[in-house]
């Protein structure tokens, strides 16, 4: 069923609009308006999801531009109109029907002109809204407040505000602590803790975390018991207003913001601020503990946006198209869960709803169709027909979504808590024993890698000083080796000259011319016998004398033989010892 054939067409009086920026080009369209056709939306919705319209005033550049105020707002019966604009929009297909619209929510926020007796500020949207939500809180429910609408149109407003001019987040906070002060019950314990991250162009970011040169994106887990959950998230323990409010200040800074033509200050993500709160109560009496476990939401979403409208191009472009997908995706969710209603022949209509099909949509899974009071704030720029129909659409379907909110409390008896206890410090134990085998054999295995390590250093010193001993020991051997031979050579000379001994040379001056010969015969012969007498004189001395030497020579082969087997011994000891060393 589409939104044209629930809504119906009514001739309605036109009611004078609260303001405008040319009151003379709205008087003359009274006429005309007064016979308009217009769509009605009716309030009835099946849906609990708390809905609200909020329209801001008009920004410096649309008052110079001479723009024309259409919305109307009626505090009585919280009704909503949306007028056409009187010209017809320069680039805006005529083909269209541009027709008065009348919506009707749970507030109708009018913000347009401080002026205004209807005006609501800050503190109007907090007390119509915010305090309601954190009395849920207390009560133990999960809530999610989530502001929707067009670039521009106040969402990061009614969030966050400015200083000046805080919004429903830092409310929330303030809110909170006043109310955990102000009990001095001492049966009550209270802990709160927040997180805040941002989902940008699909991917999310820890807002709690400094930012860093290179971003640093967190994984989407789901668990069967809690749903879609943010691995790592930062969610860091506030005790007071001031702790808290440090925290949300950083995450704001460190939100992905940049200046578009609609926006100067424009969100390009969406963000996401939760906080956790815990309340133990402990009867002293019946020695019962409750526990309540409530979470906050606070989100305020990208803006929707027209690519032509913002004038984005690059980055800015890609930006968009990613919000534009996320934020049809919880459109698509919406009009899922707003059709999880009564089908044909009254009977339940089951659909599947895409949450996966957006990062935003997926985590906000429990916010929108399951554990959770929910409220939507559709933020409404004054003066653009088509966004703000867009947004209030978008806002009237999510009228009729209904989620299932329960308190999320555990009682516990003393006998319980003590078995819990127990249970608990049985499994820290194990957990201790397996942490402290897993640190022993961590810790074993380091030292065995470094005993390994020096091992491998030992055993490559020791090769090297083996092969540097082999090369010294082949030196030695070859040197013994020489000598040996020098001495072999030696001693065969030796030998030699003993068995062939070497015949007598006469000295020349002994001998006579061949003319004296004849005359000295007698005398030369008793020379002779003379001389061969000394000769063998000489003779045995000089054999005496070598064969002193050969003993000599003999025995020192003798001493480098053994010399050299002692050396060729010692040497193969020393490899084999150092080879069962290396080996292990
Ligand atoms: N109710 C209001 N009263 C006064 N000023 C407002 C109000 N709502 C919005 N503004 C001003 O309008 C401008 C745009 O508002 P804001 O930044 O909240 O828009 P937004 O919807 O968050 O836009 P975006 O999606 O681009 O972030 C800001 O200067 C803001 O101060």
């Amino acid at each position: 069923m589409t939104l044209e054939s629930r809504s119906f067409l009514l001739e309605v009086p036109y009611h004078s609009l609260k303001t405008s920026a040319s009151s003379a080009s709205l008087r003359s369209r009274e006429a005309i308006l007064q016979k308009m056709p217009m769509e009605i939306n009716s309030n009835q919705s099946s849906g609990n999801v708390k809905v609200v319209v909020r329209v801001r005033g008009f920004l410096p550049r649309e008052i110079e531009r001479g723009a024309t105020n259409l919305i109307e707002m009626d505090p009585r019966n919280q009704s909503t109109i949306l007028y056409p604009p009187p010209e017809p929009v320069a680039g805006y297909n005529c083909r269209k029907i541009m027709e008065k619209k009348q919506f009707t929510f749970d507030n109708s926020f009018w913000s347009f002109d401080h002026g205004d007796d209807h005006y609501a500020d800050q503190d109007d949207v907090y007390n119509a809204l915010g305090e309601e939500f954190l009395d849920h809180n207390f009560e133990g429910y999960h809530t999610c407040i989530f502001a929707y609408g067009q670039t521009g149109a106040g969402k990061s407003y009614s969030m966050m505000g400015t200083p000046q001019h805080p919004g429903l987040i830092p409310r929330t906070c303030r809110d909170l602590f006043e109310r955990i002060d102000s009990n001095n019950s001492p049966s009550v314990n209270y802990s709160v803790r927040v997180s805040y991250f941002e989902v940008y162009n699909e991917h999310v970011r820890d807002l709690l975390v400094p930012r860093r040169d290179t971003p640093y994106y967190l994984k989407v887990r789901e668990s069967p018991t809690e749903g879609p959950y943010i691995k790592d998230l930062t969610e860091v323990p506030v005790r007071n207003i001031s702790e808290i409010l440090k925290w949300m200040k950083m995450g704001d800074n460190n939100r992905t913001i940049a200046s578009t033509k609609m926006n100067d200050t424009s969100s390009r993500s969406h963000a996401v601020f939760t906080l956790v709160l815990k309340q133990i109560h402990h009867d002293m009496e019946t020695d019962e503990t409750t526990e309540r476990v409530a979470r906050i939401r606070l989100v305020d979403l990208a803006g929707s946006e027209r690519a032509n409208s913002t004038g984005a191009t690059g980055a800015r472009l890609r930006e968009g198209s990613n919000i534009n997908k996320s934020l049809t995706t919880l459109g698509r969710v919406i009009a899922a869960l707003a059709d999880d209603g009564l089908g044909k022949g009254g009977r339940r209509k089951r659909e599947v709803v895409p949450y996966r099909d957006s990062i935003l949509t997926w985590l906000l899974k429990d916010s929108l169709g399951g554990n959770s009071k929910t409220a939507m704030i559709a933020c409404i720029s004054p003066s653009d027909y088509d966004e703000t129909l867009s947004t209030l659409r978008y806002a009237d379907q999510a009228k009729r979504i209904r989620t299932r909110a329960v308190i999320n409390q555990d009682h516990v008896s003393a006998a319980e808590r003590d078995a819990q206890i127990a249970e608990m410090q049985d499994t820290i134990r194990a957990l201790q024993l397996s942490v402290s085998q897993v640190t022993m054999t961590k810790k074993q295995n380091d030292l065995q890698s470094e005993q390994l390590e020096m091992y491998q250093s030992e055993v490559e010193k020791m090769q090297r000083k083996m092969e540097e001993a082999r090369q010294v020991a082949e030196c030695k051997i070859k040197a013994l080796q020489t000598q040996n031979e020098a001495l072999r050579l030696h001693l065969r000379l030796a030998v030699d000259s003993l068995k062939n001994p070497i015949p007598t040379v006469i000295p020349p001056s002994r001998r006579t011319s061949i003319g004296d010969w004849g005359g000295e015969q007698v005398d030369e012969e008793e020379e002779l016998e003379e001389y061969d007498d000394s000769e063998e004189d000489e003779e045995d001395e000089e054999r005496d004398e070598l064969e002193s030497r050969l003993a000599d020579l003999l025995q020192d082969l003798g001493m480098f033989r053994r010399k050299v087997s002692d050396d060729k011994g010692r040497f193969l000891e020393e490899t084999y010892l150092q080879e069962i060393q290396a080996n292990g």
